[in-house]
């Protein structure tokens, strides 16, 4: 299967559009107001309407209320919900149930264990997003985990590789760890929260290397 591209956190008309030009099979559109990248619900919707069909768009949430969780996938409409915090397989679940959206999970690996305890999104999540453990905030700050963890591991749910990746060491991620999917965010901006296109256009053309 061919690799799947993420550029996540994606904030005007002009990014989407490098991205889409530069072959991203994803985009993420951040609603976290902690986050750099954090745009409103209908700067997201307007955001969606501009990717239109060319790419999936998935909205990032974290630890969102019922009520938000509602609201937001109700004005995005998007193709994807990516939950990034702690949020529980019973909720993933029940969003599922309700949601014409996949649902994706991204979880912090920090050791073994890690691979273990994700077992319980089995049948809840669409996919899961190995990341870096959560910091100061729970993703979107350059950060690598240990890429061996992956080395050789079973998985049993869909899955893709975030956390640190940059145009000079997603090739090395890829052969390290086999994702089938990596995703982006700070390694393709010029300063916190402003992407960089020449940057996009050099990660999508590195991993397709
Ligand atoms: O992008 C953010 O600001 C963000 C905020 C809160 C949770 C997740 C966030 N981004 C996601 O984090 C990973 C890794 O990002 P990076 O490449 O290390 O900057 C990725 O999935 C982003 O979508």
């Amino acid at each position: 299967m061919s690799l799947l591209v993420k550029i996540c956190g994606l904030s005007t008309p002009e990014t989407i559009d490098a991205a889409i030009e530069h072959g991203a099979t994803h985009i993420g559109l951040v609603h976290y107001e902690p986050s750099p990248r954090h745009i409103d619900l209908k700067t997201a919707a307007e955001l969606r309407r501009r990717a239109g069909r060319h790419v999936q768009v998935a909205l990032l949430l974290v630890n969102a209320s019922q009520q938000l969780t509602g609201e937001a996938l109700a004005a995005v409409r998007p193709d994807i919900i990516q939950f990034h915090g702690n949020e529980s397989p019973e909720w993933l679940a029940v969003v599922k149930r309700i949601a014409p959206a996949q649902v994706w999970k991204a979880v912090g690996l920090k050791d073994a264990g890690t691979l273990e305890r994700i077992q319980k999104y089995q049948g809840a999540a669409d996919r899961i997003l190995f990341d870096a453990p959560a910091a100061a905030l729970p993703g979107g700050t350059g950060t690598r985990f240990d890429w061996s963890l992956l080395k050789n591991h079973r998985h049993t749910m869909d899955w893709g590789v975030a956390g640190g990746l940059t145009p000079a060491n997603v090739a090395e991620a890829i052969a390290a760890t086999g994702a089938p999917l990596v995703d982006v965010s700070s390694g393709v901006e010029s300063a916190p929260g402003v992407k960089d296109v020449d940057k996009i256009a050099a990660f999508l053309k590195a991993a397709r290397s």
